[in-house]
């Protein structure tokens, strides 16, 4: 604790995508201070020079990285780093006494097999890795509770898990006809230099990518195997769309039984989320929009049914950089404390 008994946390990779929405999340959150910003080629530099419009507030340096350091000043540790760094970091952290909540895939694998599979990373952390929870609340609250290390979701698995959990957890679609359309902002990528990411690539245009091999396809598996308590396959096909952020993600699949109606599924989608203050289920015929979610740790879902192919068909929206990531991570962080799960989270974005 710090002087003034909040929880002192920390966030390497503060200068990302994912460390800015920590910086605004955490310096609003009531119950925490922020005492180490770290980075790589940004260390050494003010804070208030990468991010100018936060001069005002936040004075700190961005500090080289030095686990030491950080686990003698840190109760909590976010990571917001390239997949295939944390998982060198947590385990000294973890043994140092931190909480560490992780934003890469590093931690959201059961099987480290599978993880090295997709991400080409051999990994020695086998035991470290095997005590961190998947940061889904919605799915594993009672289990994030618990835990001291988790592995937040990436920003397409939660939105078309959210959409996806409900049906797959009651046993209501044929899972081997799930087909996951998603788009996503171009801040999904990060805020290093890419191509892709380029104006003048991305603007005005729309295409897929990573068709048939994007590596998010597993995660999603591993999360609708685990609520199926069968093998899922699923076909996932992410696209990049010029806006600066937010996921739609629209599932597909054949209900088990051809008799539900939409009334039905709005019935059963708002019991299964009953608990859960950021999920919110829309009406009849209400179909959401990313906008809706910008700037707010929010999941819209708007469900149809089509009695002419007996599918279902489930929209999800959030704000990448929140609900699918850094907003995640800090209602992670309130489960873990204790305290209430919405605490310090947007749940009204600024509209248009
Ligand atoms: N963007 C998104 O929508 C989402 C991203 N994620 C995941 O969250 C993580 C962070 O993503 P994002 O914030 O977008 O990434 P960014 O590219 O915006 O930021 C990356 C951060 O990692 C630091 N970094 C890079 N290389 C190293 C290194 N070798 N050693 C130490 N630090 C390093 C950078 O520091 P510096 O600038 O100082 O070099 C920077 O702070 C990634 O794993 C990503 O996949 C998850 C969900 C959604
Ligand atoms: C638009 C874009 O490039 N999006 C990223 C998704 C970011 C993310 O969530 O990736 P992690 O699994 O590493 O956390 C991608 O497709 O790789």
């Amino acid at each position: 604790m710090t002087e003034s008994q909040k929880v002192a946390v920390g966030i390497v990779g503060a200068s990302g995508y994912g460390g800015v929405q920590l910086v605004k999340l955490l310096s609003e959150h009531p119950e925490v201070e922020i005492v180490y910003l770290g980075g790589d080629s940004s260390a050494g530099k003010d804070y208030a020079d990468l991010y100018p419009h936060l001069g005002h507030l936040i004075q700190n340096k961005v500090e080289p990285i030095d686990l030491d350091v950080i686990a003698s000043r840190c109760e909590v540790v976010f990571l917001g780093l390239p997949n295939g760094l944390a998982c060198k970091f947590a385990p000294k952290l973890i043994e140092r006494g931190c909480k560490v909540l992780d934003l890469s895939a590093d931690y959201r694998f059961t099987s480290l097999e599978t993880y090295t599979a997709w991400y080409q990373t051999e990994r020695d952390d086998g035991a470290i890795a095997s005590s961190a929870v998947y940061g889904l609340p919605e799915l594993y609250r009672e289990q994030i509770k618990n835990s001291s290390l988790i592995g937040c979701p990436g920003c397409y698995p939660t939105a078309s898990l959210l959409a996806l959990s409900p049906l797959i957890k009651q046993g209501l679609i044929l899972p081997e006809t799930i087909i996951i359309d998603a788009k996503s902002g171009t801040s999904g990528g990060g805020r290093q230099g890419k191509i892709n990411l380029l104006l003048a690539e991305a603007d005005n245009s729309l295409g897929a990518y990573g068709v048939a091999k994007h590596r998010h396809t597993p995660e999603i598996e591993q999360i609708c195997s685990d609520l199926a308590r069968s093998d899922v396959k699923v076909q996932f096909t992410p696209h990049l769309i010029p806006m600066v952020r937010g996921i739609l993600s629209t599932v597909y699949a054949t209900l088990r039984d051809p008799g539900l109606v939409r009334e039905d599924l709005i019935t059963i989608y708002n019991a299964f989320y009953r608990s859960s203050p950021f999920v919110k289920i829309l009406p009849n015929g209400t179909y959401p929009q990313t906008k809706w979610a910008c700037g707010t740790n929010l999941a819209y879902i708007g469900i149809e049914v089509d009695p002419r192919t007996g599918r279902i068909i489930v929209m999800s929206a959030i704000d990448n950089l929140i609900k699918g990531q850094a907003g995640q991570a800090v209602q992670c962080l309130n489960l873990i404390m204790g305290w209430d799960e919405d605490l310090g989270l947007p749940k009204l974005g600024f509209y248009p």
